[in-house]
């Protein structure tokens, strides 16, 4: 198996009697999108700033590049490049100065020229930090993290306040950045980027990885039911529910049926992952067309609903304790 660009083993860090992150191990390969996943104050940013040499570990390892980070962070500086939530420049700085001046911190920087192309920014060059939109300085949040020409960038929930549209097209970014070789450690709250752009991922919750693989790999471990949809008009609608109700109860894939709220003449019926081989003969035999059959995807919302008993709230904000001692 290949080293491991970055390894965390049993990492601890507390804030006074907070224990922000309990225990948390995982290992990033070469070139992946390597996903940290979890609701607000899981621990994740800490887990990140720990990783970077920013704070201090009250236990466990971290490793860039086979260096550990907390012993020498001197040692990652130049292949580590960090996007922290809130970066702030100064209103007045244009995109082209502020790379220029980033790009002179590093020994061996990238080339400012092809990162304003690779983060569609050439045309924003000479527009000053204040007048630029939510994702364009996200864009230039993202460029300013790779001047360094980084192994490895850390991207800490880099669309939070971005409309679904900046968002997505953030999302092409990180994939394009990726496949330059970059390695990618990338810090989200949100379900669905998590599952759109992460090879692999670790969900976080209070401090502790509860789940750890693929995006499709734990979606499809989920011992859960599956669940068909259909929906009638009005006239076939009792029928149809008359038919499925008897399909529940004597058929084995099946185990429940249920009208959600708020979709009139739909129809959710329950069952095994053959469900709907159950469900369309039913319907057929009683010549009952539906309007409309649709199968509910699972997500990584129900693989956080299975690990920790919780429905994943992304939009919960818990009051952050004082944000005093930073080490
Ligand atoms: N400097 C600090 N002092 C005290 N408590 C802190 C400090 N920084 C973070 N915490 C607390 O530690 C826990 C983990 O915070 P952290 O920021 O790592 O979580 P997170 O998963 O990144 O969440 P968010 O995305 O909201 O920042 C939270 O309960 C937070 O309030």
């Amino acid at each position: 198996m290949t080293q491991p660009v970055v390894e965390v083993t049993n990492l601890r860090k507390t804030y006074g009697p907070k224990v922000a992150v309990d225990d948390v191990t995982f290992a990033v390969r070469p070139g992946e999108i390597f996903g940290i996943l979890g609701p607000n104050g899981a621990g994740k940013t800490t887990t990140v700033e720990t990783l970077a040499g920013l704070r201090r570990a009250d236990g466990g390892t971290v490793r860039v590049l086979g260096r550990d980070t907390q012993r020498d962070p001197a040692a990652v500086k130049d292949l580590l490049g960090v996007q922290l939530q809130e970066a702030a420049l100064h209103d007045k700085i244009t995109v082209g100065e502020a790379l220029r001046l980033f790009a002179g911190f590093y020994p061996n920087p990238a080339d400012p020229d092809e990162l304003l192309a690779l983060l569609d920014l050439t045309e924003h060059v000479d527009k000053q930090f204040g007048r630029l939109s939510g994702g364009q300085k996200q864009r230039l949040s993202i460029a300013l993290a790779l001047i360094g020409n980084p192994e490895v960038a850390i991207l800490d929930e880099l669309t939070t306040g971005l409309d679904p549209q900046a968002r997505r097209s953030t999302w092409d970014l990180v994939e394009r950045v990726r496949d330059t070789g970059v390695t990618i450690l990338l810090v989200t709250h949100f379900m669905e980027e998590a599952e759109r752009l992460c090879d692999r991922l670790v969900v976080i919750d209070a401090g502790r990885v509860v789940a750890d693989g693929t995006p499709s790999g734990l979606i499809a471990d989920l011992d859960t039911d599956r669940t068909v949809v259909v929906r009638f008009t009005d006239d076939a609608h009792e029928p149809a529910r008359a038919v499925l109700d008897r399909l529940a109860a004597e058929h084995p894939d099946v185990t429940g049926v249920a009208e959600p709220n708020g979709v009139p003449g739909e129809i959710a019926v329950t069952g095994t992952p053959r469900v709907l081989f159950a469900v369309v003969p039913a319907l057929a035999a009683a010549d009952l067309v539906p309007d409309d059959v649709r199968t509910v995807t699972r997500t990584l919302e129900d693989v956080f609903l299975a690990v920790t008993g919780r429905t994943y709230d992304q939009d919960d904000e818990p009051a952050h304790a004082a944000e005093g001692d930073r080490s």
